[in-house]
């Protein structure tokens, strides 16, 4: 534990009043001082202690922990999973909540963002202010849905399997993950020790029974043999450059989405929830209508995923280029869209090689950044393309709204907007955008 400043807040209670939601899994109160105080494990309109986790007395804002609730809401349920709580497991946010409320939240997180940083009301993003369950996820109470097909548990000193504390490196040793997916869970990871190892990644594969773990080794220690309860392959990151190197078996697995297997390797990015990919695809197609001969691009594409279904729609006659800065998947894009003779994938940052192409006219427009978004510098480059219509797939409802801002100035404008549940018990959001020109006599 690191020496607090003299003037560290660390530790103090107030009884407050519980605000709105904030963006990032909290909720804002002040104290009777007027203290800012963004405080987890609590909800809009509660009255609770919270105890201050982060901030001095210098700080523009604190962060704390509902410690104790002394009016609780009506979207307040126990939280199922027994990791869950201050000071505890920091993956889920919202597991003291209703699964309909965590929706609600979510839903007032993407409505704030938008008024603040895009000076939108839900009516001009065209969205109904819902945020939709993924299939499958709506459980009769208590139960949980089981979507992270992808967790890295991290390793405590001892060899423990555990997971991060909130904005911690410490260690939360669990013994289970209520929302690791089956596929997950059956290896046995949680039930073995992990001795020199920082983190264990485990990944089962939707649609095939490719399951993977990415071993991140502690300096100097030796790999162990991994024996689990189902057959893996390993992958082991070096501890030196970050660099993955193939152990055992295939480098890669196997996810089916849009009918199409796509090959991921290097535990490089795929969607987390099982529906995520499948559902996010249909959203950009039902915004975007391809058409035959249209000209699409798909950028940040990852291995291929909305570039696969562009192809499928825009025929022989039209083309789609792929942009993807990791080196590995675009390899597994070429590898995964190989039939396509009219879809090309480059390998760089979206902001220096869109320009480099030349390519100063599209149809179309997937954009799929990370969650820091796309920048003003991209958002006005493509802008300039004329395309009839934008799709943004965004993770980061902030990102979003002020990349919507931007595209706003660029002259396009949201003709729908929809958001998806595709984190559940999580503070995080997905957001799919549809843009078109705004019409020059409007
Ligand atoms: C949210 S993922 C989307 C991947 C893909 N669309 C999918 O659905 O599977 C974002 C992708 O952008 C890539 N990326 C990050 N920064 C980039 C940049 N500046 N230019 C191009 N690709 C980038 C990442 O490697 C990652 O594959």
């Amino acid at each position: 534990m690191q020496n607090a400043p003299e003037s560290s807040l660390v530790g103090q209670e107030y009884e407050v009043e519980v605000g709105p939601v904030a963006h990032g899994g909290h909720c804002i109160a002040r104290t009777e001082e007027g203290r800012v105080l963004f405080v987890r494990h609590t909800l809009p309109g509660e009255k609770v202690v919270a105890r201050v986790t982060e901030g001095e007395e210098s700080s523009r804002f604190l962060r704390a922990d509902a410690v104790r609730v002394l009016e609780p809401s009506k979207d307040r349920v126990e939280a199922p999973c027994p990791y869950a709580g201050p000071g505890k497991c920091g993956g889920c946010d919202w597991q003291h909540a209703k699964p309909g409320a965590q929706r609600r939240l979510k839903g007032e997180v993407i409505a704030e963002q938008l008024q603040r940083l895009a000076g939108l009301t839900p009516e001009e993003a065209g969205w109904d202010g819902t945020v939709m369950p993924a299939e499958g996820d709506k459980l009769p109470p208590g139960q949980v849905p089981q979507w992270r097909t992808r967790v890295q548990y991290a390793i405590d000193d001892a060899g423990h399997v555990g997971l991060r504390r909130h904005r911690s490196h410490e260690v939360e040793p669990i013994e289970h993950c209520m929302i690791a997916a089956q596929g997950v869970s059956e290896l046995g990871i949680e039930e073995r020790l992990w001795e020199g190892m920082a983190t264990v990644e485990a990944i089962a594969a939707s649609g095939s029974g490719d399951r993977q773990v990415i071993l991140t080794p502690r300096p100097g220690a030796r790999l162990p043999l991994v024996e689990l309860d189902k057959p893996v392959s390993v992958l082991r990151v070096d501890e030196k450059d970050g660099g993955v190197h193939r152990v055992h078996g295939r480098a890669f697995v196997r996810e089916r989405a849009d009918d199409r297997t796509h090959r991921v390797g290097n535990g490089g990015f795929w969607q987390v929830h099982p529906q995520a990919a499948d559902t996010l695809m249909r959203a950009v197609m039902q915004g975007l209508l391809p058409r035959k001969g249209d000209m699409a691009l798909d950028l940040y594409c990852g291995v291929g995923l909305f570039a696969g279904a562009l192809a499928d729609r825009v025929g022989d006659k039209g083309a789609v280029l792929g942009i993807e800065t990791s080196k590995r998947a675009v390899e597994d894009a070429r590898h995964n869209l190989q039939q396509f003779d009219r879809v090309r994938v480059e390998h760089g940052k979206v902001e220096a090689v869109l320009p480099r192409t030349g390519i100063d006219s599209v149809d179309l427009i997937v954009l799929d950044p990370p969650r820091a978004g796309a920048g003003k510098q991209t958002v006005r480059h493509l802008a300039g393309l004329g395309a009839r219509r934008i799709a943004y797939v965004a993770c980061d409802p902030a990102a979003l709204a002020r990349d919507l801002a931007y595209f706003a100035e660029a002259g396009y404008k949201p003709r729908t907007l929809r958001a998806f549940d595709l984190f559940p018990m999580t503070h995080h959001v997905e957001c799919v955008a549809i843009l078109e020109p705004v019409k020059k006599d409007a």
